[in-house]
């Protein structure tokens, strides 16, 4: 990689309102990203997102604000700008008069790789991606996946400073996906710069740097993914499936489970689909690593204690890890500010005393996408 002071990317107070538009795309956002860093920009959609890969990667003109990719002005010189980068656009924008190999070497002329480079490097990176045995064929047979495996080679065959990746694994079967996140691993590792944006935020939380979330233009936060986790309201999640008793109300069963201690905030989640039927009941504990090292430390046998603790002499009612039928099973989870291990007496003991039935339990830890959700709320746009 050409080695250079200086982020890799610098936005300022950048801004696009497409014609005609009441507000704007892209609100004054700033961001950095460093030389090797790999910066993830999500957000929902219509968050701004693409706009701002368009601006850029020079397919955009903003309409206020900087940017530099390589320390170039891509409004200034965007011919200068666009030698330090390559993009992988959301949709396909092969060259489907040409073949798989001609897309690659049609690509490297345009960025001056002088031909015999371009052609042993076309091979390696066709055998890379799975795509050799199709190379000099029609590109009309290539499969969606097959297509964004080749976009990102041809991204690669110039080998730029700043790689833009614009939804990657969009529609992709698990085998492409899985594929993907490895290259733009290799890619990482070998020291390129690289912009993602993606909708599979928990797939790309272990390859991100920093994340920076974006909702209606703006920037709404940016940090390590493990900071951003870190800072959410409980560091652990209690999930619950609950079958609170007849005529109990669902809503007075997670208020009481809000209120116990070590509690920062319950909440209802939709059921699992599946989990209404006969398949998901009780399965007893799921348990996590954060919930295998919880139980470990209760020693074995805990929950058989606490479930015959919270049965009492036999007239107490009854909470039990049980296969109670589908009917007015609900889902909470529970944030928490202490060991889970500390709450699962307590909310048997809450469960029995008002006679539920517990399906289900799982210690988890929040996810990147449970921080994405408590920041732009759960609206669909
Ligand atoms: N060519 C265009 N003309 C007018 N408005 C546009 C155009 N392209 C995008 N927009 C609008 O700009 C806003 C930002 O869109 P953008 O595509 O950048 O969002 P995004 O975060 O990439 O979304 P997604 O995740 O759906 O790809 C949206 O309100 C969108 O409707």
């Amino acid at each position: 990689m050409p080695s250079r002071d200086g982020p890799a990317v610098e936005v300022v107070d950048l801004v696009k309102c497409y014609p005609r538009a009441t507000t704007n795309a892209v609100d004054g956002l700033s961001f950095t990203v460093a030389p090797g860093e790999t910066f993830g920009l999500f957000g929902p959609n219509g968050a701004g997102k693409s706009t701002t890969i368009g601006i850029l990667t020079t397919r955009l003109r903003a309409t206020g604000g900087r940017a530099l990719v390589g320390g170039v002005d891509v409004s200034r010189d965007p011919v200068g700008a666009r030698a330090h980068l390559a993009v992988v656009p959301q949709h396909n924008n092969l060259d489907r008069a040409l073949t798989p190999r001609q897309n690659l070497l049609y690509h490297a002329a345009y960025h001056g790789v002088p031909r015999p480079e371009a052609e042993e490097r076309a091979k390696e990176l066709l055998e890379r991606f799975g795509l050799a045995e199709r190379a000099d064929r029609r590109i009309e047979a290539y499969s969606g996946g097959m297509a964004q495996r080749l976009m990102i080679a041809r991204a690669w065959m110039h080998e730029p400073e700043v790689l833009f990746l614009d939804e990657p694994t969009n529609a992709l079967d698990p085998q492409t996906r899985l594929l993907i996140w490895s290259r733009i691993r290799e890619m990482r590792e070998r020291g390129v710069s690289i912009v993602l944006t993606t909708h599979a935020m928990n797939d790309a939380a272990n390859l991100v740097d920093r994340v920076g979330i974006v909702d209606h233009g703006k920037l709404l936060t940016v940090d390590t993914p493990q900071n951003l986790v870190r800072g959410l309201a409980g560091q652990a999640i209690l999930d619950l499936t609950v079958t609170p008793a007849a005529r109990d109300d669902a809503d007075e069963v997670v208020a009481a489970l809000r209120e116990l201690d070590g509690v920062r905030k319950a909440e209802r989640r939709p059921l699992p689909v599946g989990a209404a039927g006969a398949a998901g009941a009780g399965r007893g504990a799921g348990l996590g690593p954060a919930g295998r090292a919880a139980l470990a430390k209760l020693g074995p046998g805990a929950l058989a204690k606490l479930a015959a603790r919270a049965r009492g002499n036999g007239n107490a009612p009854t909470a039990t890890l049980s296969a109670a039928g589908a009917q007015g099973r609900i889902r909470v989870r529970l944030h928490l500010a202490t060991d889970p291990a500390n709450l699962l007496g307590p909310t048997l003991s809450l469960l029995t005393g008002r006679s539920a039935a517990l399906n289900d339990i799982h210690i988890g830890e929040p996810s990147l996408e449970d921080v994405f959700i408590e920041l732009t709320g759960r609206d669909p746009r």
